[in-house]
């Protein structure tokens, strides 16, 4: 079985044309990310069935959606479709609402109601009329009608975007979750990068139609000729495992490649996964590991690659323990000043640690 989509698209729209041809796998979340007016939107409308391409080759796995002489209708793709605004019925209730989604295939779910409920921390909703939902609440019901209508693929459309900060902080560990659940692949467009980090497996970087660069995020966040290693933001990701819980200064710490990373807080119990932000401005290197410093993650590195990423600044690419590989941020001056070259087996300082996902 061949377990990819095969999204391959050319239609013009009013100021280039969106080309592309890519493999995304089959299950995680994709990310598609670029600037506004880039041609996200019209992909995902692409796929959907709702813009018809000229020329077009759809394949979801072994199944054929659309190619030369075959164009399946949009009502009979599964798709599952979550739009930037929130779209319920106002006449219907929560439930009503989430079984529309379901009674328009005549199936079953692939998770059921209740499960669906309890994933997105719905389930104490279930009777309110649309109008008594905050804007959160709102967007996760209509996450639940997507998911509940069978779909092979699930496609959002910058779910976040009409939400307030702290409402999207809200929803995220239930996107998070869900990507956890579900085994269907996720197309999800964003152009907040704190969204691809938390949430992508996957990222498809698009430029006036065209993709610019693609690949696993692990990957793409360290290729320092790619797009996002050049972003003021950047960083890197690495896996950690929770190995000890520090009560008397309420600190956890974690076992990463290479070293332990600690950060404040209770995180979870010994062998929690999770995966660790490292932003790259907030990393910085030393010869020796300083012993009078209030920095409590420092970790040996050894420089793989420096790029200038601006007339001021470099980015430095760093192996940490076996397999894994950072990102540091430098002034153009630090790195002449202490002659930095590849092969340099440094300390890396690091100050900025956020935990993304499980
Ligand atoms: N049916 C269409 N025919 C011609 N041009 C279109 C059509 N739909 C969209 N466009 C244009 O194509 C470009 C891409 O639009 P699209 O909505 O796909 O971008 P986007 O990356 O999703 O943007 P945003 O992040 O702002 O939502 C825009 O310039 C838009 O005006």
């Amino acid at each position: 079985m061949n377990k990819q989509l095969h999204v391959c698209f050319q239609t013009p729209l009013e100021h280039f044309t969106l080309d592309v041809d890519i493999k995304i796998p089959a299950s995680g979340v994709t990310v598609l990310f670029g600037p506004s007016g880039c041609g996200k939107t019209t992909l995902l409308r692409c796929i959907a069935g709702l813009h018809k391409a000229e020329h077009a080759q759809l394949r979801i796995n072994d199944d054929v959606w659309q190619e030369a002489g075959y164009y399946l209708p949009a009502h009979r793709r599964k798709v599952g479709y979550v739009f930037q605004e929130p779209s319920l019925f106002p006449h219907l209730n929560v439930t009503k609402n989430l079984l529309f989604g379901q009674r328009r295939t005549q199936q079953e779910g692939l998770l059921s109601l209740d499960e669906i409920s309890q994933l997105l921390g719905i389930s104490h909703l279930l009777q309110r009329m649309p109008d008594k939902l905050s804007g959160g609440e709102k967007q996760r019901v209509a996450i639940g009608r997507a998911l509940l209508s069978n779909p092979e693929i699930l496609l959002m459309d910058e779910p976040l975007s009409a939400l307030d900060y702290s409402t999207k902080a809200e929803i995220i560990p239930y996107l998070e979750q869900l990507h956890e659940r579900l085994s269907i692949p996720i197309v999800y467009v964003t152009h907040a990068l704190s969204e691809v980090k938390s949430m992508a497996d996957h990222i498809v970087l698009l430029e006036k139609g065209k993709v610019s660069a693609q690949g696993p995020l692990k990957e793409m966040l360290l290729d320092l000729s790619a797009p996002l290693a050049r972003f003021s933001n950047a960083g890197s990701l690495i896996d950690a495992v929770v190995s000890h819980y520090d009560e008397d200064y309420d600190l956890t710490e974690f076992s990463v490649d290479g070293g332990t990373v600690t950060v404040p807080g209770s995180i979870g119990a010994i062998g929690t996964r999770k995966r660790i932000h490292l932003s790259a401005s907030h990393i910085s290197l030393t010869r020796t590991p300083a012993n009078d410093t209030t920095i409590v993650n420092i970790l040996p590195v050894t420089i793989l690659e420096i790029d200038q990423a601006s007339t001021a600044q470099c980015n430095v690419r760093l192996q940490l323990g076996q397999h894994s590989q950072i990102l540091a941020r430098i002034t153009r001056r630090s790195k002449d000043q202490l002659a930095l070259t590849i092969g340099d087996q440094l300390f890396a300082q690091v100050k900025g640690v956020s935990l993304v996902k499980l």
